[in-house]
């Protein structure tokens, strides 16, 4: 989900509770964007043209302008009692996980008297939001929330980090850069360890043996916090799994961190580079993605569903995202749903909501529903193909009947939504399996698109000048590792891709070349085996020295038995990783 469609999706619990702490005053609270659009309207839906007139306010306020008071919509005394001029309110911004500005919170039509009391409300619900979008968006490994005092663990002051699962690549919020005592800039230069003093086991085996619930860390920077942590269970940015790490949920020998998606990240969103022609800037070269690309654009603005196909982490998400930015409903929510990482229990009230107190446990206002939620926007059903049966009947007549009725009300609430589903399943095959329903395949099918997987894409360069750029890393690929990913058969595709060179570019060093021994060791084990075969298969027909090839079959059987781990080879046979890429042509491979 872009931060775009995350900002509009998490201002709307906050947007309640501001409502209900304004009570009955009359004022009109904005939601806006990075460029002033209103993206939701409490109030009077007339003063909504005035959020275009408040970026700049918001741009200064991040600038360090504070406080950020706005002129008055009306003039003129609030109530003969008051007799203060409604002379403004309050504007703040939103920054995004990466303290970039990405909307903006206004409170219109206050009473002179109360301004200072609306500022510090925008402010909190500002924060409260850009906390929300933060853990949203927060990479692939854990989320920490941090404090030098436990009774602040879980307020809005506690810190907020969050790293990819081997820990290289850390992103903290304002708050918790407060507590580190770093400026933003400084992060790019940071692992997880040398901000907190302990590798990602290490804090696991610590959480665990520790009392449950917090654990403590000593700051690489000198000072001790107390953590709670999270992990991600789930790939899809809303519907993440907390586990607070202790000695119930560390659960026998397994490590939470194993729990992690090792290696495989995703991006919390589509960068500003591809913001503006969302799907031209996906073509970066390969035939197969211009033909996808092409048919899109020719059903874009119509209400044809679009189904994309592809490997897992081939770009199916970005690639829909992409859809619904070129799209007239670009201004409207993008709600990404992922069927297969939403338990089934609660995958039907999560889609079609429900009424107050439809189920134990519903909250007490009940929910819309994320179909609902993206009225007027796109609905990205990802993963389609794990949807249970029964909710696919349901879904299809939300489909037909354009409409949908929460569990346990009577009311149906009419919809208008692009829809736009992903799968890397064969749905024809679990039609024939019964397992997936022809009628709702028809009406889901309506433009089928399969985007190539990686190792079949002619525009890799492309990709790495793309990738390394979105990283902002300023590294550059030397020839020799280039040709090295080109024969990789990357299993997890750009996802990968974006990973591998992640990791590569903090390992290199900001503006440096990437070079081979840059590339993490899990990678370079991924490599080891497709390397051997080639080699074996050149020596067949250039004999070597029977000595030679003793020593070469020694070192395949060894990899073969450790399951082409390199280091456990190296390790087994007392050498080093690199003399048995050497053994086994790797080194020339990479130099091909
Ligand atoms: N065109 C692209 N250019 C560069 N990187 C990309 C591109 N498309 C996707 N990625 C990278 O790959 C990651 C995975 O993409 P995405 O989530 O769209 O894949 P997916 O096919 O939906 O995966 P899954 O099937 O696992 O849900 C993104 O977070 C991003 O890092």
């Amino acid at each position: 989900m872009n931060t775009f469609s995350l900002l509009s999706v998490h201002a709307l619990p906050v947007l309640d509770l501001l409502q209900y702490q304004l009570g009955d005053k009359d004022m009109t609270i904005l939601v806006l964007d990075a460029e002033g659009q209103p993206l939701h309207v409490r109030g009077d839906p007339g003063l909504a043209s005035l959020g275009a007139g408040l970026a700049d306010t918001m741009r200064a306020a991040l600038a360090g302008e504070y406080p950020a008071c706005l002129p008055a919509p009306c003039a003129g005394p609030c109530s003969p009692q008051c007799g203060h001029a409604m002379s403004g309110g309050a504007a703040v911004p939103i920054v995004d996980a990466h303290g970039q500005l990405c909307g903006g919170l206004a409170i219109l039509g206050a009473c002179a008297s109360d301004q200072p009391c609306m500022l510090a409300l925008a402010r909190m619900s500002a924060n409260m939001i850009e906390r929300q979008v933060f853990l949203a968006s927060a990479p692939h490994g854990l989320t920490l929330h941090f404090h030098a005092r436990s009774a602040c663990i879980g307020t809005l002051q506690d810190g907020l980090a969050s790293c990819s699962a081997d820990g290289r690549a850390v992103m903290v919020n304002a708050a918790g850069l407060a507590q580190l005592g770093l400026p933003r800039a400084a992060l790019a230069s940071h692992t997880f360890r040398s901000l907190f003093g302990a590798t990602l086991a290490e804090l696991a085996e610590r959480c665990r043996s520790a009392a449950p619930g917090l654990a403590s860390l000593q700051l690489g920077q000198g000072g001790t916090v107390h953590c709670r942590v999270q992990f991600w269970d789930s790939c899809d940015t809303m519907d993440r799994q907390e586990a607070v790490v202790d000695r119930e949920s560390g659960g026998g020998q397994a490590s939470p961190v194993r729990r992690v998606r090792a290696g495989l990240g995703r991006l919390p969103d589509l960068p500003a580079s591809l913001a503006a022609t969302a799907l031209g800037q996906l073509d970066t070269g390969d035939g197969r993605m211009a033909q996808v690309i092409a048919k899109l654009r020719k059903v874009a603005g119509t209400d044809i569903a679009v189904l994309i196909t592809g490997e897992t982490g081939s770009g199916k998400e970005w690639l829909a995202q992409a859809i619904h930015r070129d799209s007239p409903r670009a201004r409207q929510p993008f709600v990404a749903i992922n069927c297969a990482s939403i338990p089934e229990t609660l995958i039907e009230s999560e889609l079609f909501g429900y009424e107050e107190g439809a189920f134990t446990g519903a909250r007490r206002k009940g929910s819309p529903g994320k179909i609902a939620l993206a009225n007027g926007g796109t609905l990205f059903l990802d993963e389609i193909g794990d949807m249970p049966l029964p909710l696919q009947a349901r879904l299809l007549r939300v489909l037909q009947e354009r409409q949908v009725t929460p569990l346990g009300s009577g009311r149906s609430i009419p919809v208008d939504i692009a829809l736009v589903c992903a799968t890397h399943r064969n749905l024809r095959e679990q039609i024939e399996a019964r397992t997936f329903r022809e009628d709702l395949y028809y009406r889901i099918n309506g433009l089928v698109v399969k985007l190539p997987a990686l190792r079949e894409r002619s525009d890799l360069p492309a990709l790495l000048a793309r990738v390394l750029a979105d990283e902002g890393s300023g590294c550059t690929v030397a020839p020799a590792v280039a040709r090295l990913l080109e024969r990789h058969r990357w299993p997890g595709n750009l996802r990968q891709l974006r990973s591998v060179l992640r990791t590569a570019a903090v390992m290199a060093g900001r503006g440096e070349e990437i070079r081979l021994e840059h590339l993490a060791d899990d990678f370079m084990d991924d490599l080891a085996p497709v390397g051997a075969g080639t080699e074996a298969a050149s020596n067949d027909s250039v004999p070597a020295l029977g000595l030679d090839q003793m020593e070469l079959q020694l070192i395949q059987r060894t990899l073969a038995a450790h399951g082409g781990n390199t280091s456990a080879a190296a390790r087994a046979l007392g050498i080093s990783r690199n003399t048995i890429y050497r053994k086994l042509g790797m080194d020339r491979l990479a130099a091909a």
